[in-house]
């Protein structure tokens, strides 16, 4: 079975087609990011993905349950570290974890277990007394993705997570990613391209709300006869200004 397999997925606004006929199939344990410049589609894509937003058209099928049909279904599979992290900034960085397992009916000792878990591989046992407020900016975004971890979810969506990091935090925090890669389905949003080249198994090319090409980086850069991420997007990029 697929971990996602979108038909058509499509999402308009009065005047603006923000997702455009997204047709994409992702395996367990792949982790696909999808690449696009600001305003191509990607958090729209990753709306819809996880039923925050209703497609205008399409549909999308989540470990065999779609979207449209079985939302809820979906939602018991799947979590999301959005763009804006979801911490409470006046609870410590354990609270936090521990507020997030009760919603899910943890009892107090999966709960001890699961936040010890969560702070070992987000290394945040050290600031685990601390107010999340007073964190860096890279230390939030690990605890805003051990919090979508808890639910221990088959597929983990996150949205531009190392957007305004440092070099350092961002290195940080792709280690805390490549750490998960394999147990579980991932689908990240950059328009980074060396990241998109360090995590990935497959990257979608993404502009103007249309799918451009699919592949790993080396099949991106033979496909458009490049020597580099950057160039083949470049590349893919011109191409969509010269089909629309
Ligand atoms: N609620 C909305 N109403 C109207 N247009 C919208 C709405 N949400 C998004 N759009 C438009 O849809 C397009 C795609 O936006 P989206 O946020 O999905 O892009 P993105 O690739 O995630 O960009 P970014 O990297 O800036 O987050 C943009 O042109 C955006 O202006």
């Amino acid at each position: 079975m697929l971990a996602i397999e979108t038909k058509n997925l499509s999402k308009r606004y009065k005047t603006k087609t923000a997702v455009d006929s997204l047709n994409l199939s992702i395996k367990q344990g792949e982790l696909f990011t999808l690449l696009g410049v600001n305003g191509a589609g990607k958090t729209t894509t990753i709306k819809m993905l996880t039923c925050l937003s209703k497609p205008t058209s399409g549909d999308a099928i989540l470990l065999g349950d779609s979207i449209i049909s079985n939302p809820f279904a979906v939602k018991e599979k799947i979590n999301i570290s959005p763009q804006e992290t979801a911490v409470a900034r006046n609870l410590s960085v354990k609270e936090n974890l521990e507020f997030t397992a009760k919603i899910y009916g943890f009892d107090r000792k999966e709960t001890a277990l699961k936040v010890q878990e969560m702070l070992d591989t987000f290394s945040l046992a050290e600031v685990s007394p601390n107010k999340a407020k007073t964190l860096s900016g890279g230390m939030q975004r690990r605890l805003s993705i051990a919090m979508a971890l808890i639910s221990d979810p088959q597929i983990l969506f996150l949205d531009e997570p190392t957007l305004g990091l440092d070099v350092i935090a961002r290195r940080q925090l792709w280690s805390a990613i490549e750490k998960l890669k394999g147990n579980i389905t991932i689908i990240l949003t950059t328009h980074y391209m060396e990241e998109a080249e360090a995590l990935s198994d497959r990257i979608g090319v993404m502009s103007k709300g249309k799918l451009r090409a699919v592949g790993t980086t080396a099949e991106l850069t033979a496909k458009t006869s490049t020597g580099s991420l950057e160039d083949a997007f470049v590349s893919l990029a011109t191409l969509e200004e010269a089909t629309g």
